[in-house]
């Protein structure tokens, strides 16, 4: 089970809503990935506008946990503003926070999102801040009460898989809050590889909805996640530098 402050959940994949071909589409992957948490803009969502387009109009939300984030805000203000909008709106309690520093990289402003990430929990937000992969940070929005942390992978929507597994590692091994790996993530290697270095779930979006069978990629992408978790249980066998024979001869009669 994934536990997310009071909330658990059996699926560890977190799926984006955003950049699918179609309503259609984006409804029957979310269905075929088995997500339970969906997340979404909040500034791309019209919520207080039922007459304008919304980007989970095919979707039973009453079925999913919503998980809006603050894509677009690039400070800590911007963010709060934003997470407040989707309280208010009485969808969620959980705020994805994400607070962008860098027009090109969309890399994470370690400082406005840890201030973002403090105002929030302040308020009763459930927080869960995307992070770089420093290690450092992510211990610091852990001390500050973060339900998760959600480290990159490497840019979002860049597909790169995991840059840095060192990292992620470090922050795995050190976090005891469950950590979310969030953005980058190219193919169902990639979810897996997460997975298996102990990551408790995948957030990702452009993987599926870029897909050239997005539906197809959700489900792989499922799977993916569901056999690097349970490989991750399993406990692999460790690397060694030279070989081992597979089927011993020693003992027997016949050499
Ligand atoms: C939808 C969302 O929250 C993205 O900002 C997220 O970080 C996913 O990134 P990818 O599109 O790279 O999977």
């Amino acid at each position: 089970m994934l536990k997310i402050g009071p909330y658990e959940f059996s699926s560890r994949l977190l799926l984006g809503t955003g950049k699918y071909p179609d309503f259609e589409t984006q409804k029957e992957a979310v269905n075929v990935s088995e997500t339970e948490i969906l997340t979404f803009s909040v500034r791309r969502m019209n919520i207080f506008k039922p007459d304008q387009p919304n980007f989970l109009e095919k979707i039973d939300v009453e079925k999913y946990s919503l998980l809006p984030n603050t894509a677009g805000a690039k400070t800590a203000d911007e963010a709060v503003r934003t997470a407040k909008l989707a309280k208010a709106s009485g969808l969620c309690d959980m705020i994805k926070v994400e607070v962008i520093g860098d027009e090109k990289t969309l890399l994470p402003d370690p400082v406005e999102t840890l201030k973002a990430s403090e105002e929030l929990l302040n308020e009763g937000f459930i927080v869960l801040p995307y992070t770089s992969d420093d290690v450092m940070l992510a211990s610091r929005l852990e001390e500050l009460g973060c339900h998760a942390i959600m480290p990159g992978a490497s840019p979002i929507g860049s597909g790169q898989g995991i840059i840095n597994p060192l990292n992620l590692s470090f922050i795995i091994e050190k976090a005891n809050v469950p950590v979310i790996v969030d953005a980058g993530i190219g193919s169902p290697k990639d979810a897996a590889m997460a997975m298996e270095l102990g990551a408790d779930g995948v957030l990702l979006n452009t993987a599926v909805s870029g897909a050239e069978h997005p539906v197809k990629m959700a489900r792989a992408m499922k799977l993916a996640i569901e056999a690097g978790r349970l490989g991750y249980e399993a406990g692999r066998i460790p690397r060694k530098r030279y070989a081992t024979a597979s089927s011993p001869t020693e003992g027997m009669s016949i050499g």
